[in-house]
């Protein structure tokens, strides 16, 4: 859904201008201000870091250009391109080579994943027996459908696609792709909530595959339509990062605000709602660190909220309503995963079995081998302007729900750890020349059973508190381009909040 025009926001372009608070400048926050300024609102993001991006962080030395968080993300929501083309950043995306080329771990070997079902049909990548089973999974699950779903309506991703395609599928695709998406595992991730649209297709369909192939068709046939009306020609798709790595969006979103919209070193502490006949406003309280100056305690006002903090976070503000404390005993807890980036590079001749791609996820069966990442990325392979062209960068993920303790180890340790995985999966010989490491204490939400909870409360929140309203990560999905839509949608409700209490206070 896109934002509509300026001109098309009577209720907010005469007057003086609504204000607007975002707490927190991820790419959430960040998306939502600038779809908020574009509107005409006036926008103050509050972001405790020294630097803007949250979860987006890229960093360059020595020739070398890496990302300690997000490395690529996907155009799938509409939003997204429409963002890019906004901010004329069409020329910086970068687009990985042979991105195609994917590999999972068996028995220490890294193999390519087959790209559709005659290659995976013909590869010796599953054994025969779960190749039959994927072939008759659309005649055993013709039509049980609707019930099926209701039955398992709290199921694990471990189970659902067990019941589809077997045990093997479940270890050696789905826990891989799993640990690559969202550092979780097959059985603690809610099937509901992770593949939302996977488990729709069980519900119409019955069969996985048959859904997914209808899908297909159906989306193909809209894109047709859609491309001869607008006369667009055919967009690059698949993953994708950009020049200088994925801060460059966050930079170009920081350079449509000003230093007074984006205030940094500025933790929101406490957020009160009120109101009176004529106005409702919000008041907010930060803590501010200014280069060389002690803490400060400031008060700001606005007309609305975007709040896009992780919700641990958000448990600790105090909120006020009315003068009153509004507790927020409703939200549970949630469960954070926890995870350590390991950047190394090794001279090209000490990598005896280089591959190119976008790399090798190792599934937690991996392990029985001695294995103990979770994956890592072909950094230099995808994208060579980001290592010197005698070296090889490589970007290795290690903890997340499968080994939390190893995500908090002593950099000596995780260096031991990569240096070992690397010599088994690529050939690599001798030391890195080169390693950078960045741990991230609560890298992800995990989408468990009961996440339904958190979403209610996360509703709770928006119905009971007027001009407040929730984005990020925590909502629709962990990808970049689901927080960017989810900013985007935050700032659709702001505007129309803003554009119905102006009406009511003018009748
Ligand atoms: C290691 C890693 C790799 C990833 N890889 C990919 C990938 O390849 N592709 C992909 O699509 N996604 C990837 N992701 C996921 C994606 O990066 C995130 O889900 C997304 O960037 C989250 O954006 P957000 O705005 O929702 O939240 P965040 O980025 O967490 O932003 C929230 C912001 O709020 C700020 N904040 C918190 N409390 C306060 C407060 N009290 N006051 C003010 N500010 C506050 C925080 O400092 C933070 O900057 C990855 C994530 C990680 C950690
Ligand atoms: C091995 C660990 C991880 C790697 N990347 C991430 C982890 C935990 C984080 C991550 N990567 C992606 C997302 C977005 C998920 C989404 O819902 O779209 C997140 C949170 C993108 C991604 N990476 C891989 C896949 C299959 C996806 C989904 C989108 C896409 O297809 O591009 C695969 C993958 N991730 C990692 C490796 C080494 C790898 C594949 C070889 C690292």
């Amino acid at each position: 859904m896109s934002l509509p025009a300026m001109s098309e926001i009577s209720c907010i372009s005469t007057g003086p201008a609504h204000s607007v608070a975002v707490v927190g400048g991820g790419i959430s926050g960040l998306a939502a201000a600038y779809k908020l300024k574009s509107n005409g609102l006036s926008v103050t993001v509050f972001e405790t870091e020294e630097r803007p991006g949250g979860k987006i962080r890229s960093r360059s030395q020595d020739g070398f250009i890496w990302d300690e968080g997000a490395n690529t993300m996907t155009e799938s929501e509409m939003c997204v391109g429409k963002l890019i083309d906004d901010l004329g950043l069409r020329e910086m995306q970068q687009f990985p080579i042979s991105q195609g080329k994917r590999y999972i771990s068996r028995n220490g070997i890294p193999e390519m994943v087959p790209s559709n079902p005659m290659a995976l049909m013909s590869s010796k990548f599953l054994s025969t027996k779960s190749k039959l089973q994927v072939v008759l999974e659309p005649f055993i699950w013709k039509k049980t459908a609707a019930k099926v779903s209701d039955v398992y309506s709290e199921e694990s991703v471990g189970h659902f696609f067990q019941r589809h395609f077997g045990k093997e599928v479940v270890d050696f695709v789905i826990d891989p792709i799993l640990a690559g998406s969202s550092a979780g595992d097959p059985e603690s991730l809610s099937m509901r909530h992770v593949f939302p649209e996977i488990w729709d297709l069980e519900k119409k369909y019955g069969s996985v595959l048959i859904g997914a192939i209808w899908s297909k068709i159906l989306s193909k046939k809209g894109k047709n339509v859609a491309n001869k009306t607008t006369g667009k020609e055919k967009v690059q798709h698949g993953s994708f990062s950009f020049q200088g790595g994925m801060q460059t969006l966050v930079d170009k979103l920081c350079s449509q605000l000003d230093d007074e919209s984006l205030k940094l070193r500025s933790k929101v502490l406490s957020l009160s709602y009120y109101n009176d006949e004529i106005s409702h406003k919000w008041s907010i309280s930060y803590s501010s660190h200014l280069d060389n100056q002690k803490q400060q305690f400031l008060d700001q006002s606005f007309d609305a909220v975007i709040m896009t903090a992780p919700i641990n976070i958000v448990q600790d503000m105090e909120f006020k309503k009315g003068g009153h404390p509004f507790i927020l005993d409703f939200l549970p807890k949630v469960n954070y995963l926890p995870l350590s980036v390991l950047v190394t590079s090794f001279k090209k001749r000490n990598v005896k079995r280089p591959l190119e791609g976008f790399g090798v996820l190792v599934p937690s069966r991996e392990q029985e081998n001695g294995l103990k990442t979770l994956g890592t990325l072909f950094s230099s392979m995808m994208f060579p302007d980001r290592a010197p062209s005698d070296q090889h960068l490589y970007t290795t993920f290690i903890g997340g729900s499968r080994n939390r303790e190893l995500a908090g180890a002593s950099l000596d340790e995780l260096k031991q750890v990569v240096i070992s995985d690397l010599q088994r999966l690529l050939g690599v010989e001798g030391h890195p020349t080169f390693v950078k490491h960045f741990q991230w204490k609560n890298a992800f939400p995990l989408y468990g059973y009961d996440y339904g909870l958190v979403l209610d409360g996360i509703n709770k929140m928006e119905e009971t508190l007027p001009g407040f309203f929730y984005a990020g990560n925590h909502r629709d999905g962990l990808a970049v381009g689901k927080a960017i839509a989810s900013g985007c949608k935050a700032a659709e409700h702001v505007v129309t909040y803003l554009c119905s209490s102006t009406n009511k206070n003018m009748k």
